[in-house]
């Protein structure tokens, strides 16, 4: 049994049946991509998985735990945790002050910006987020404002940022999305890392045939709100359905 179990999930947007009867097993420690073309579905299975969205019918099963009608907050203290599209961190706030913000959560269960200015004076959060910044080799950049870093630069920091809540599970939307190829292999290398280093289970959405290639252990392939295929990397890429439900697309 896999970490988590999508079982027979379906979600209607009026007369659209975005997703029909989803079933998905991601099995613990691996990274398990989710692929398909433009509209097939990946955002809304990923908008259910943590509470944003409450699919028609089906079970979602975290750990053997439903997260159907748990809040999102919930949903993270169970331990998923998302990377969105565009990074989610506070452009006036350094890098530092970022990476502290989660781990003040985590230990106080919500965090108030007033906060802010006493931050340095907590040692233990100080010290976590410090090593976080070790990890997602960033320490050198700690004291710079985040609006001024590259897409790659941000990208990385969301992701220690995520990783500081100690998820087991990490949910990537897209995260190289509208990247220049620099930042896009930087990525890759930080999740084989990540990936690497920790216990942890990856689901990742991503249109990069290249990413997907060099990340996944196993690939589902969404068409039309249905899972077409799943299967291991090498062979997804000669199978005629998926180049069929691509059309064109690089698959
Ligand atoms: N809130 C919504 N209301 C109505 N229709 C929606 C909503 N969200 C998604 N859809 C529709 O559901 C279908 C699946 O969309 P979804 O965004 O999940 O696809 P996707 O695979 O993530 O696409 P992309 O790769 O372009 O991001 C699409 O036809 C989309 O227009």
């Amino acid at each position: 049994m896999g970490i988590l179990e999508v079982k027979g999930v379906n979600k209607r947007f009026g007369g659209l049946q975005a997703l029909g009867n989803v079933n998905l097993s991601v099995r613990e420690n691996t990274v398990h991509a989710i692929i398909g073309p433009n509209g097939a579905g990946k955002s809304t299975l990923l908008n259910c998985l943590v509470g944003k969205l409450i699919p028609d019918t089906g079970s979602v099963m975290f750990d053997g735990n439903s997260v159907l009608g748990r809040q999102p907050h919930e949903i993270n203290q169970m331990g998923i945790s998302r990377v969105f599209q565009t990074p989610e961190i506070f452009g006036d706030l350094t890098v530092m002050e970022n990476m502290m913000i989660p781990i003040f959560a985590k230990r106080d269960g919500a965090f108030r910006m007033h906060a802010v200015g006493n931050m340095m004076s907590e040692k233990d959060i100080v010290e976590a987020a410090e090593k976080m910044l070790v990890d997602m080799n960033m320490a050198d950049k700690r004291n710079m404002h985040t609006a001024s870093m590259s897409r790659g630069d941000k990208r990385r920091l969301e992701i220690g940022m995520c990783l500081a809540q100690e998820p087991r599970l990490l949910l990537l939307d897209e995260p190289t999305a509208g990247m220049a190829r620099a930042d896009t292999n930087n990525t890759i290398d930080l999740l084989k890392q990540i990936k690497a280093e920790r216990d942890i289970t990856i689901a990742i959405i991503e249109h990069d045939m290249h990413v997907v290639f060099s990340l996944a252990d196993r690939i589902t392939v969404l068409a039309q709100g249905t899972p077409l295929v799943e299967d291991d990397p090498q062979n997804i890429k000669g199978n005629p359905k998926v180049r069929e439900a691509y059309l064109g697309e690089s698959a």
